[in-house]
């Protein structure tokens, strides 16, 4: 049977590569730079020429389809996924790195309808990588397929991480105490490629072993999540269920403070530990809004495996 997204997919591809172009180009010129939520969350005017032109290239040929891009929802659009088929766009992921020309800058361009992700695409464009996954049918880089790590024993792992942008001595504070936790597991080492979506591209890749995150959007990882769930990973909550993290606040399992006083990140620290006598890691906290009373802000945490199981080991 013909795949009905496969057009779509194409064109996905072709349209990441072209974005591709146009980031290499303007890394030629001056980049004039803008902040959004902190002062170090950058944006720039190529990071909006890119969602621009993806959405129109896309509108021109799927006019029905939806969309949630980084930049449009930073201008005010609602973040929604309904069930109708939707481009989940981040036209630069890494845009720090783009400013300062490190060399780990992707086009992620994930395709979700009936709330599900049926294929997802990473362009490194920096690297000349093009990760691609198609539900059911693998992820692959450059056309080779990919398959995740198989180590199993976290202490002979490398572990994926950002710092985020978010500055809150209390949000900085609880990524130093999961960090020193992680670090004296202890792990091999701890790494950061400055964009989720090339993290996820490396599990997927095999180059480390798992990645967590505090606080990213759905856009950071929607992509992401498919290619690592097509190379053999999971996507795995606290409770060592599988979790959808393009979903926001589908599965929460934690929040932020509870009575005792204890956080997600202290909970999340704790079942790595736990975890870490299988093998490990992802997870996800969405960003916690300015002026959200966190008390109430329910979390979700997620957990990415190297390997694919049926039955997750009880935590
Ligand atoms: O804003 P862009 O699209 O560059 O994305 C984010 C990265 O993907 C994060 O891993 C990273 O930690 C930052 O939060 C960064 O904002
Ligand atoms: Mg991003």
């Amino acid at each position: 049977m013909a795949d009905l997204w496969q057009s779509a997919m194409d064109h996905a591809v072709a349209i990441a590569r072209k974005a591709g172009e146009t980031i290499r180009e303007a890394l030629l010129n001056d980049r004039k730079v803008t902040t959004k939520s902190s002062s170090v969350d950058l944006v720039t005017q190529t990071d909006q020429k890119v969602e621009k032109m993806i959405i129109q290239s896309v509108k021109e040929r799927f006019p029905a389809h939806r969309f949630i891009g980084e930049e449009s929802v930073a201008a005010g659009e609602a973040s929604n996924l309904t069930t109708a088929p939707t481009w989940i766009i981040d036209p630069i992921d890494g845009t720090t790195n783009f400013v300062h020309a490190f060399p780990f800058v992707a086009v992620s361009i994930g395709f979700a309808v009936n709330s599900q992700v049926e294929f997802g695409v990473v362009y490194s464009c920096l690297e000349d990588k093009m990760y691609t996954a198609r539900r059911g049918k693998g992820a692959f880089c450059n056309g080779e397929p990919l398959q995740v790590s198989d180590q199993t024993d976290v202490k002979q792992s490398i572990i994926a991480t950002e710092f985020g942008s978010s500055r809150d001595p209390e949000v900085v504070e609880n990524i130093f105490s999961s960090l020193r936790k992680i670090l004296c597991i202890p792990v091999h080492g701890v790494r950061g490629a400055g964009t989720a979506a090339v993290n996820m591209c490396l599990v997927a890749s095999g180059s480390v072993e798992a990645y967590y995150e505090i606080g990213i959007h759905v856009w950071d990882v929607a992509a992401g999540s498919l290619i690592v769930t097509e190379a053999g990973g999971v996507l795995m909550d606290v409770e060592g269920k599988n979790a959808k993290p393009w979903l926001p606040n589908t599965r929460p399992v934690g929040r932020n403070r509870d009575a005792t006083g204890s956080n997600p990140v202290s909970q999340a620290t704790k079942q790595i530990v736990k975890i870490s006598k299988t093998t490990l890691i992802v997870f996800f906290f969405p960003r916690i809004a300015k002026g959200v009373d966190t008390t109430e802000t329910v979390h979700e945490i997620s957990v990415t495996l190297p390997r694919k199981t049926e039955n997750h080991p009880e935590f």
